[in-house]
C-alpha cells in the first residue's frame, strides 16, 4: 500500500469568491509509516483528507492526483487507483472503509444520535460484509460490551473516540486517516489514542494523522508535513523536524510551544479567498525579502522557502 498525492488542489466556489483550500499538495505515505499533517486551524488539513475520500460538497473542484497503490502490503494486488478520478461507485464500494478508514474530527458528531453504538457497528460490519460481531470489533478498540448499549450522548469523549476508531477499522483498511483524533481528550487518552495509531502502523497500515497537537505528532509520527494557507510547505522525517524545522513557519510553530520558547507567531494566516501572490507566509515572516514575492515550491529539500 502506498499513497502518492501529486499536485492535489481543492477549491470551493462561493458566490463572489473561490476558497483555495488545498493548493498543489505533494507527499507520499507508505505502509507501516505514520505521517502527521500539522498546521493552524483552517489551513486545509481536513479538506485534504475529505478530498481523498471523495467526501467534499458539490461546490468543490478537486484537481491533481492521489494515487493509491494497492500492491503489496495487506495482500492486495490491484494496480494504482487515482482517488481524484475515481467514480462515486468505486469510492463507495472499494475505497471508503475498505481501503481507507476515516476517523473523523469530532467523532460524537458523526454518530447517529438515536442508535446505540452496537447498532452502528453492526450496520457498518454488515455493509462491509465482515463476519465479526460488533462486540469483537469493539473489544479490539478497547470498549466493553456494556459500552455498546449506550447512545452517543451517553458516551464520554474517550468512548466516542473508540467507537469512531472501531467504525474506521471495521473493514480492516490498509490506510487510516485520523482527523484530530485527540481533540478534547485529556492527556492519558491522548497518549492511549496515539499508542493505538502507532500500533496500527506497526501492524503494517499506513496512517495519516491530522493534528495541531505537535506533542502528539512527535509521539506518533515517522514523518511530518506542515501545511500553511492551503500548501504543504515542509516535509521532513519527524526526528529531524523536531530537532531543526527548516521552514520559518514550522520554526514558528515549534517556538510557540509552551515547552519551548512559548513565543507565538505574530499576525494571522491570510484568508483563503485572498491569498497573496508569492509566499503566503511572507507578511508574518522575519526572513522575508523581495524574492518572496515569487511563489516558493517544495524543492528537492522538501521545503517551500527561498531562505531555508
Ligand atoms: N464546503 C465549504 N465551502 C467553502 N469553504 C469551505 C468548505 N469547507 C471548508 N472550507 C474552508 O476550507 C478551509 C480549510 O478548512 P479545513 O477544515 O480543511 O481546515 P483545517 O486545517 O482542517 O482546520 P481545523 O484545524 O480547524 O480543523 C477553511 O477556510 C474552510 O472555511
Ligand atoms: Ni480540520
Amino acid at each position: 500500500m502506498r499513497l502518492r498525492v501529486d499536485g492535489l488542489s481543492v477549491r470551493f466556489h462561493l458566490p463572489g469568491a473561490d476558497v483555495h483550500a488545498v493548493t498543489d499538495a505533494r507527499f507520499e505515505l507508505a505502509a507501516g509509516r505514520c505521517l502527521a499533517l500539522v498546521g493552524e486551524s483552517g489551513c486545509g488539513k481536513s479538506v485534504m483528507a475529505h478530498a481523498l475520500l471523495g467526501l467534499l460538497p458539490g461546490n468543490a473542484t478537486v484537481t491533481g492526483h492521489a494515487w493509491l497503490d494497492r500492491s503489496g502490503g495487506l495482500n492486495r494486488s490491484d494496480g494504482p487507483l487515482d482517488l481524484v478520478a475515481a467514480s462515486e461507485k468505486v469510492l463507495a464500494r472499494q475505497v471508503r472503509g475498505r481501503l481507507i478508514g476515516l476517523v473523523p474530527q469530532s467523532p460524537a458528531a458523526h454518530l447517529t444520535p438515536v442508535r446505540t453504538a452496537r447498532a452502528q457497528l453492526a450496520e457498518t460490519l454488515r455493509e462491509l460484509g465482515r463476519p465479526e460481531s460488533p462486540d469483537e470489533l469493539a473489544e479490539r478498540a478497547g470498549l466493553r460490551p456494556q459500552d455498546l448499549d449506550r447512545y452517543p450522548h451517553q458516551l464520554s469523549g474517550g468512548m466516542a473516540q473508540r467507537v469512531a476508531n472501531a467504525l474506521a477499522l471495521a473493514g480492516d483498511p490498509p490506510l487510516i486517516l485520523a482527523d484530530e483524533p485527540t481533540t478534547g481528550l485529556d492527556r492519558p487518552l491522548v497518549e492511549a489514542t496515539m499508542a493505538e495509531l502507532r500500533r496500527l502502523c506497526d501492524e503494517g497500515r499506513a496512517v495519516l494523522v491530522i493534528t495541531h497537537d505537535l506533542r502528539a505528532a512527535e509521539r506518533v509520527a515517522d514523518d511530518i508535513a506542515v501545511m500553511y494557507a492551503s500548501r504543504v510547505v515542509e516535509l521532513a522525517p519527524a526526528r529531524s523536524f523536531f530537532d531543526g524545522p527548516r521552514h520559518p513557519y514550522a520554526r514558528g510553530l515549534l517556538d510557540a510551544l509552551p515547552s519551548r520558547a512559548f513565543v507565538p507567531i505574530p499576525g494571522r494566516p491570510p484568508e483563503l479567498t485572498r491569498l497573496p501572490d508569492g509566499c503566503a507566509f511572507r507578511p508574518r515572516c522575519s526572513l522575508a525579502t523581495p524574492e518572496c514575492a515569487e511563489q516558493p515550491v517544495l524543492n528537492g529539500n522538501k521545503v517551500a522557502c527561498h531562505h531555508a
